[in-house]
């Protein structure tokens, strides 16, 4: 659903992202993990069209980014580190707002049904936005994309910040949404949400992808050495 084939993305000398190739099937969760700078962000940006690459392509369901943008995002769901919400707008309004963006018609009942499976606060949808927790923003973020039924959605650091509740209402929905078909991209700096979530682990550092890690056969602790390992060779 998600290919990236030797994506590249330099900014004038430095290279951000040096040749990647990764795919990420339907129903399948891959985490990115690398240290800042790694090229996590960049990824997700190349993807979702905000950048340009230098070199190769980033395609969803086939179609590639750079050469037909609207298609490609249409198939695509994006949540924020940090959701962009219209303060002044209720949750409702937000949705609603970016529902229509999309081209899509908000059902109420869908919708009541995804925050429900969020643990989304009763009522709380009919309030201003700028009173939101980071956790309810970020629930927020990812009703919108999942509303808008896209075929792989792009996460860049969904958890940062938020409690461990929050951070389980969400990891929980995102494992629903992966079973349901939907293919899953998350940047995280989190190695055991990551051990948590994902079907396969990517390591990055310095715009490289190291290693694919397949969580399943590896303990927290191992995962964690794993990753130490390639960080301190960074720093060797
Ligand atoms: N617009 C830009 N102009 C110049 N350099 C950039 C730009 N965006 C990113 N970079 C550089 O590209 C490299 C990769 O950055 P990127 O944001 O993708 O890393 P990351 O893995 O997401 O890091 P973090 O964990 O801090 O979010 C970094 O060296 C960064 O400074």
């Amino acid at each position: 659903m998600l290919e990236a084939v030797g994506l590249t993305k330099q900014f004038g000398e430095a290279v951000a992202l040096d040749r990647l190739d990764l795919q990420v099937a339907a129903g399948e969760t891959v985490c990115l993990l690398g240290a800042n700078g790694a090229g996590k962000t960049t990824t997700i940006n190349l993807f979702l069209g905000f950048l340009e690459p230098s070199a190769g392509a980033a395609l969803v369901d086939g179609v590639e980014v750079a050469r037909n943008l609207s298609a490609a995002r249409k198939k695509l769901g994006y949540v924020a580190e940090v959701v962009a919400l219209y303060p002044t707008l209720t949750g409702a309004e937000n949705l609603d707002f970016f529902a229509q963006l999309a081209g899509e018609r908000v059902d109420r009942a869908a919708r009541d049904a995804i925050l429900s499976r969020l643990r989304f606060p009763d009522g709380a949808i009919d309030r201003p936005a700028g009173t939101y927790s980071k956790g309810m923003r970020q629930k927020l973020g990812l009703a919108i994309a999942l509303m808008k039924r896209a075929k792989a959605i792009l996460l860049d650091e969904p958890l940062s910040g938020l409690d461990p509740a929050a951070a389980n209402d969400l990891v929980a929905v995102l494992r629903e949404t992966a079973a349901g078909g939907t293919a899953l991209l998350i940047s995280t700096h989190d190695i055991f949400r990551a051990k948590d979530v994902a079907t396969r682990i990517g390591i990055m550092r310095h715009g490289q992808l190291l290693a694919m890690i397949d969580p399943a056969t590896l303990s927290a602790g191992e995962l964690e050495a794993i990753y130490l390992t390639h960080m301190a060779e960074r720093a060797a």
